[in-house]
């Protein structure tokens, strides 16, 4: 049974198939403070989340079962990404489920903008009746200007074109091909100030977009300058928003999101040139169905598949991809398992090279399961596929990855490099078509071995008699020898047997088998399961 809590209001009716699930119990219970969300949190497995609960280190650290944060929604920025990340705990979100009303609000904010209809519906109802004062301006033939040309962004450009605007727009991502195809302009920050008759901002908060539309910005902009945002408070600075309001450098703004949530009875939502809503972009009953069916199914789908379809921290994975990839997986896990464990101090570099047809895959998931490898001989199970990069860097331990589609010998071929000041080590593997997964390399040994889960690597002098002497030893200490590979360079020199062993090698065994002549050195391997 998983328990899984729900801390933000979320349509009940959207959440059905978690609710009804009978590996899953739902508990809903929100408006939590921090430290009452502390107090509970460590008895659940999954945790869903809207935009007012804050998720902080102190509740990530409480979390101790806590394997997901689910985002009813798309922005993430209440969630400490950073946090959950190192912590192991998936975090994903519902990017689509709440875009055609978030679009949809944002029209509604340049039409009430325009057109001034919260002032003039306000005046009325005081017993007005005042057409000069409200009177509006066009959307037709004027130009909006669209910071951020995601899902919503692209969405307002499209119903604003119905209206007769121009549009332009700034994303580091929209291929110029695309804005050919959509008839949108790209166009700089700067132009988009200069030339802009209205602006709308639909990017994520980030460090790189908050303060995006700021003083320096405002003083090139037009003074007929309508804004709005309804993506995130900050990435218009609001205070020199109310400086350029109240010094007529533009004329108007409308405001769906705040810096400070609730917003109350603030300069911003006090101010006579913006309209203002409080947050309710997403706030539709079809918005936040959608939301809810989505984080409920994808929930299901990690718990019983290992599916994970809208990670904001991690590769995607499914089971198919895993499918595909699940030898390359398994390999390069126990590839890392056995280069850390014949590294003898810690690695400060890791050099990882894909060769041939695995070079063109996605192979984030396979880097992970190297580095994963690595990094549980010290770390033990706390790594997982979300936090293993971070927890290399937090070791220290930089890497670097090379990839060619040229074959190295095999059709596809991983190589780990372990490095540090004083030497490297090693190991290439492959998968082998029908035989499946093999080391094929230790430093300059070529070796051809399936890894084992009890393993003794032994640098010997090539001479007759050695494997004979061997045996007997590992014989008086009862263990069974299940395979043997030899590497050597040459005839009577440096050379290399890999042994799979039917039982774990004490620490009397291994000094017996030293006190041969010509074993130079005796590696012990134990993974954590065969392949
Ligand atoms: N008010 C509300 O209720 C809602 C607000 N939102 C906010 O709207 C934002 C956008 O949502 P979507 O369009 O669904 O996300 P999206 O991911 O589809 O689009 C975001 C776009 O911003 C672009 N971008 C990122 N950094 C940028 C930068 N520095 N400069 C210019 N563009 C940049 C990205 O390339 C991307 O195309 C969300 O991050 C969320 O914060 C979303 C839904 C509802
Ligand atoms: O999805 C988003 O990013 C939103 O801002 C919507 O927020 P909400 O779920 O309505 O608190």
């Amino acid at each position: 049974m998983f328990k899984v809590i729900v801390v933000d209001p979320i349509s009940e009716e959207g959440l059905k198939s978690l609710t009804d699930h009978e590996q899953f119990e739902v508990d809903i219970n929100t408006g939590l403070s921090e430290s009452e969300l502390i107090n509970i949190i460590d008895s659940y497995d999954a945790l869903i989340v809207r935009s007012q609960t804050q998720i902080t280190p102190p509740i990530l650290d409480a979390a101790k079962n806590l394997r997901v944060v689910a985002r009813a929604g798309v922005g993430v920025d209440n969630i400490d990404i950073n946090y959950a990340t190192k912590q192991g705990i998936l975090v994903i979100n519902a990017p689509d489920g709440n875009t055609i009303s978030a679009t949809e609000h944002s029209m509604a904010m340049i039409l009430s903008m325009a057109r001034n209809i919260p002032e003039a519906h306000r005046s009325l109802q005081d017993g007005n009746w005042d057409r000069k004062k409200y009177r509006g301006t066009e959307l037709y033939k004027k130009t909006l200007g669209v910071i951020g040309a995601g899902r919503i962004g692209l969405g307002v450009a499209k119903r604003a074109q119905s209206f007769g605007m121009n549009i332009l727009a700034f994303d580091p991502y929209l291929s110029s091909d695309d804005a050919k195809r959509l008839e949108i302009t790209r166009a700089t920050v700067d132009e988009i100030a200069e030339q802009a008759d209205f602006i709308t901002v639909h990017t994520p908060l980030t460090p790189k977009t908050k303060g995006l539309v700021n003083e320096d910005f405002f003083n090139k902009a037009k003074p007929n300058l309508q804004i709005i945002n309804v993506a995130r408070g900050g990435i218009i600075d609001e205070d020199a928003l109310i400086k350029a309001l109240d010094e007529g450098k533009i004329e108007k703004a409308a405001l769906d999101v705040f810096t400070e949530e609730p917003a109350n009875n603030t300069p911003l939502t006090q101010h006579e040139k913006i309209i203002v809503t409080p947050h309710l972009g997403a706030s539709t009953i079809e918005a936040q169905e959608k939301v809810a069916v989505s984080v409920a199914n994808e929930i299901i789908d990690i718990f019983e598949n290992n599916n994970v379809l809208h990670a904001v921290n991690a590769p995607q994975m499914s089971g198919e991809v895993e499918e595909e990839l699940r030898p390359f997986v398994e390999l390069s896990r126990t590839t890392g398992e056995v280069g850390i464990q014949l590294f003898e101090k810690g690695p400060r570099e890791l050099k990882i090279k894909y060769h041939g047809e695995i070079a063109l895959d996605d192979t984030s998931l396979i880097t992970r399961q190297l580095v994963m490898g690595v990094l549980q001989q010290d770390l033990g199970d706390h790594v997982n596929l979300i936090n293993a990069l971070v927890l290399l860097n937090e070791q220290g331990v930089t890497y670097q990855i090379e990839k060619n589609s040229k074959k190295y010998g095999f059709s596809n071929y991983i190589e780990l490099e372990l490095v540090n000041k004083e030497h490297s080590i090693k190991i290439g593997s492959t998968v082998l078509n029908g035989y499946g997964p093999r080391i094929v390399r230790i430093n300059d040994y070529p070796v051809d071995f399936k890894p084992e889960k009890h393993m003794l690597l032994i640098h010997h002098n090539d001479q007759p008699g050695i494997v004979g002497k061997m045996g007997q030893i590992l014989g008086e200490h009862g263990i069974n020898i299940a395979s043997m590979h030899l590497g050597r360079h040459s005839i009577g020199g440096e050379a290399l047997m890999v042994l799979s062993i039917d039982d774990e090698a004490s620490e009397e065994t291994i000094a017996d088998l030293f006190a041969i002549e010509g074993f130079q050195s005796i590696n012990k391997v134990e993974l954590n399961q065969s392949l």
